[in-house]
């Protein structure tokens, strides 16, 4: 049941943001009513799938195994989380999955170009805040190039909002595995790397830079004005795919523009086993609220 969103105890929603098959974004909610209300803050949280921005194999059930975990965490009090949600958003084509442009529906097509990724996912949010008023009262969790586009969200809140109109600001920024420097990670590794930010950016290198949130040229804390502005980078020595060095240079830039993030490099397992397994996401999340609570 690998595409199911069917976990016990939640109903679980679908809603399209555009007429593309993959403008959607999927919401778990508990069955049941809410507990009394208490007065601690509660959040949801928001999950951004990664694929190198064109597998067309990732979707948003990937925050399925992620979800099941938080049910079960006992540091992830259900009065604290108010819905999981994860979003889908337009990919690149990728080489291994061909499609005849000539016969594919228009709404199947997988042609997205930069910035068509981060403007799906900000319709996304909008549209969440639209339904369900999430505020920002959310954690946003991204996967390899969805810490790219969660850095991204906050990137695009200066005055030109070049991706899309506002959407509402996280409470916290969890980026696990992330891509954040895209010239630096295809030119430590070149080959597919460099094919894959290319058909997903287009050949100037100077996209690449504008779009890299470790190379950003505004600031994350005045485009953030929310406190308490918590970032969790978190990368694991077993990945083959993404290096340390993604993670060293995002926290070297938030530290750069006046925000420490809590920097986590001993998560275990390969890339995509860290989301298919879902146990660390969860308690990333978990630790997000928990630190969110404490403020
Ligand atoms: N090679 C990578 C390196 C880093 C991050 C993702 C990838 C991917 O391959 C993503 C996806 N599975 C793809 O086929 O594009």
């Amino acid at each position: 049941m690998a595409y199911s969103a069917d976990i016990p105890g939640l109903r679980y929603a679908s809603h399209q943001y555009g007429q593309h098959n993959l403008q959607r974004v999927g919401v778990w909610q508990h069955n049941d009513a809410p507990e009394a209300a208490d007065s601690t803050p509660s959040y949801w949280i928001i999950f951004v799938h990664g694929g190198g921005w064109r597998d067309p194999r990732n979707t948003l059930h990937d925050f399925v195994p992620s979800i099941k975990h938080m049910l079960a965490q006992p540091d992830l009090p259900r009065s604290a989380v108010r819905g999981f949600a994860s979003v889908d958003y337009r990919l690149s084509p990728h080489p291994q999955f061909p499609q005849d442009p000539a016969s594919t529906p228009a709404n199947e097509l997988r042609q997205a170009l930069h910035p068509q990724h981060v403007q799906d996912v900000l319709a996304a949010l909008r549209l969440l805040d639209a339904e369900y008023g999430i505020g920002g009262n959310y954690v946003l969790i991204g996967h390899s190039v969805g810490g790219t586009l969660v850095h991204q969200v906050i990137m695009n809140n200066d005055a030109s909002r070049a991706w899309g109109p506002a959407a509402p600001l996280p409470a916290a920024l969890v980026s696990i595995s992330g891509i954040h420097d895209l010239r630096g990670l295809a030119e430590r590794h070149g080959g597919v790397y460099e094919t894959f930010i290319a058909d997903a950016f287009g050949p100037d290198r100077q996209v690449w830079d504008a779009a890299s949130p470790a190379k950003f040229a505004g600031n994350f804390k005045s485009l953030w004005p929310n406190e308490p502005r918590l970032v969790i980078l978190a990368s694991s020595a077993e990945d083959t795919l993404i290096d340390v060095a993604e993670l060293d240079i995002m926290e070297a830039k938030l530290v750069k523009d006046g925000i420490t993030p809590i920097a986590i490099r001993d998560l275990r397992l390969e890339h995509d086993s860290i989301w298919e397994d879902g146990t660390q996401v969860a308690a990333l999340a978990a630790k997000a609220v928990a630190k969110l609570r404490q403020q």
